[in-house]
C-alpha cells in the first residue's frame, strides 16, 4: 500500500471524535482508576498534595477548656481571694473554694471549679488585695469540642492540601498527612522547525510550548524537573519512540506537543502504536484543539502511565491542557472532577457547528461576566496572555450576549491577572 493509501485508510478507520464533555468525563474516570499511591508527608512538605484519607480531628477542639481573655478565673461570688496564677501551657489545680480566684492568661487551661472569668480591665483590687468586678454574662472561655469533637471528619479525602488545611491539620494534632504522591510529568516538544532561542523567521518559529507547558503543569500540581523537558525531538519515528520511552520511565504523564495529525513528519500516532498504547481519547469535537489525544500505557510492573498529545498550534495545546490534562490530573490526584463556574457572556460568541467552541475570555469575577478577547487564532498566544479562561459554547449553539455558559478557568494564581 502506498503511503497516501495507508493514510487515507487510517482516516477512514479512525473512530469519530469524542464530544468535549464526554472526553473530559472519560479522562477523569481513567485517571481516578489509576490514582497515584498514597504516601506520608510531614505538614511542612504537604502543600500542594491531596488528602488520601479524610481529615478527622485527633482530639476535641479545643482540647481543654481555654480562657479567651486575660483576667481572673473566679469561683462563686466576690470579692475573691487570689490563690495563684495560671499561664498558657500549664495544667492548673482545681479552684477548690468559693470566693477564690487565680489570675489567668489568654489561652490558659481554665481550672476545674471556675464559675466565671472576669476580664483584667473590668476588675479592681480592694485595699486588702482581693479582686472585685462583675463578670460578663457570656462565658469568657472556649469549651472542649466547641469547634469539633474528637474523631469528627472535618475534610473529605480528595481535598487539595493548602495552607489553611495544613494549619487545621496541625491544630488537630497531625504530624504527617496521608496524601497522594504528586504527579510527575514530562514534556517532549516535536518539530524540526522550532528555534529555542532568538527571533523567529525564514520558516522557523520559536518554541513557545517548551517554556510554557511545564509552568501550566506545575499549576495543576505536577512536578516537572528541568531535565523532564526535552526537545525539539528530531522529526523521525525512532527519535520519537526513544524519547517517549525514556520519558515514560519516570513520569506518570508525558505531554507531547505537535505531530498529532497525520502529516508527513507527524510521528506521534505511529509512536503510540509501537509502544502498545491504548487511546483513551483520540481527537475531540472541539475548536480549537481538535487533534488532541490521551493514551494509556501499562508497564510490565503494572504501573499505568499516560501520554497526552497536545496539538502543535500553541493555543490549541493550551485548550488540550484545560480540556484533557486537567481532568486527568484531578483523577490521578484523587480529587473531584473540576466543577466549571457559570458566567454571563458580555458579548456574542459564535458557535463552531457540531463542535464545542472554547472561546478565550477575560472573566470579571465581581460582575460574573465573560468578555471575549481579541487575537485568538489557534496559532496565536496574544489573546491567551490577557485571558482568564475559555467560555464553553456547546455544539449546535452560538452564544448571545446575556447567555449563561460554563467557563474553563486557566490555572492562574491570585494576582496573575491584575487589571
Ligand atoms: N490536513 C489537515 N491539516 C491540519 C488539520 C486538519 O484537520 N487537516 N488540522 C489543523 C489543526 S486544527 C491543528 S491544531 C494542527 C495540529 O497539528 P499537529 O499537532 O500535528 O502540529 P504540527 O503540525 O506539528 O504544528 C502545527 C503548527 O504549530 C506550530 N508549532 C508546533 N509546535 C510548536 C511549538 N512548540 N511552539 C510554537 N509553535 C509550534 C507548527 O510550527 C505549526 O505551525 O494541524 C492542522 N493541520
Ligand atoms: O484544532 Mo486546531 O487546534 O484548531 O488549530
Amino acid at each position: 500500500m502506498s503511503t497516501e493509501t495507508a493514510a487515507a485508510a487510517a482516516e477512514v478507520a479512525a473512530p469519530p471524535p469524542a464530544g468535549w464533555e464526554e472526553a473530559r468525563s472519560r479522562v477523569y474516570a481513567v485517571g481516578l482508576a489509576a490514582a497515584l499511591p498514597t504516601i506520608g508527608r510531614s505538614l511542612a512538605e504537604a502543600d500542594g498534595h491531596t488528602l488520601a484519607e479524610p481529615l478527622a480531628t485527633r482530639t476535641d477542639l479545643p482540647a481543654f477548656p481555654t480562657s479567651s481573655v486575660d483576667g481572673w478565673a473566679v469561683r462563686g461570688d466576690g470579692p475573691w481571694r487570689v490563690v495563684g496564677r495560671v499561664l498558657a501551657g500549664q495544667t492548673p489545680p482545681p479552684l477548690a473554694a468559693d470566693g477564690s480566684t487565680v489570675e489567668i492568661a489568654t489561652g490558659a487551661m481554665v481550672p476545674e471549679g471556675t464559675t466565671a472569668i472576669l476580664r483584667i480591665e473590668e476588675s479592681a483590687r480592694t485595699a486588702d488585695g482581693r479582686v472585685t468586678g462583675t463578670p460578663r454574662p457570656v462565658p469568657e472561655w472556649r469549651e472542649p469540642g466547641e469547634e469539633a469533637y474528637a474523631g469528627e471528619e472535618l475534610l473529605p479525602a480528595g481535598t487539595p492540601v493548602d495552607p489553611a488545611v495544613i494549619g487545621l491539620a496541625a491544630s488537630c494534632g497531625y504530624d504527617t498527612l496521608r496524601v497522594r504522591r504528586r504527579p510527575r510529568a514530562a514534556l517532549l516538544v516535536f518539530g524540526d522547525e522550532l528555534l529555542t532561542e532568538g527571533p523567529p523567521g525564514a520558516g522557523r518559529v520559536r518554541d513557545a510550548l517548551g517554556p510554557a507547558v511545564p509552568a501550566w503543569l506545575r499549576r495543576y500540581g505536577c512536578q516537572v524537573r528541568p531535565a523532564d523537558v526535552v526537545g525539539p525531538v528530531a522529526d523521525t519515528l525512532p527519535a520519537h519512540v526513544a524519547a517517549v520511552r525514556a520519558a515514560l520511565a519516570d513520569a506518570d504523564l508525558v505531554c507531547t506537543t505537535g505531530g498529532t495529525m497525520h502529516g508527513p513528519v507527524d510521528h506521534l500516532h505511529p509512536t503510540l502504536e509501537t509502544l502498545g498504547a491504548d487511546y483513551v481519547v483520540n481527537t475531540v469535537a472541539v475548536r480549537p484543539g481538535f487533534p488532541m489525544l490521551l493514551a494509556r500505557l501499562v508497564g510490565d510492573d503494572g504501573r499505568v502511565r499516560f501520554v497526552a498529545g497536545l496539538p502543535g498550534n500553541p493555543q490549541s495545546a493550551v485548550v488540550a491542557l484545560v480540556s484533557l490534562v486537567a481532568p486527568l490530573l484531578a483523577g490521578l490526584q484523587g480529587r473531584p472532577m473540576p466543577v466549571l463556574p457559570q458566567v454571563t457572556l458580555a458579548e456574542a460568541v459564535p458557535g463552531r457547528g457540531d463542535h464545542t467552541h472554547l472561546a478565550l475570555v477575560r472573566w470579571d469575577r465581581a460582575a460574573g461576566t465573560a468578555h471575549p478577547v481579541r487575537h485568538v487564532g489557534s496559532a496565536m498566544l496574544r489573546g491567551l496572555a490577557g485571558a482568564d479562561g475559555f467560555a464553553v459554547i456547546r455544539p449546535g449553539t452560538s452564544g448571545a450576549a446575556g447567555d449563561r455558559v460554563p467557563l474553563v478557568p486557566l490555572p492562574l494564581t491570585t494576582g496573575e491577572r491584575a487589571w
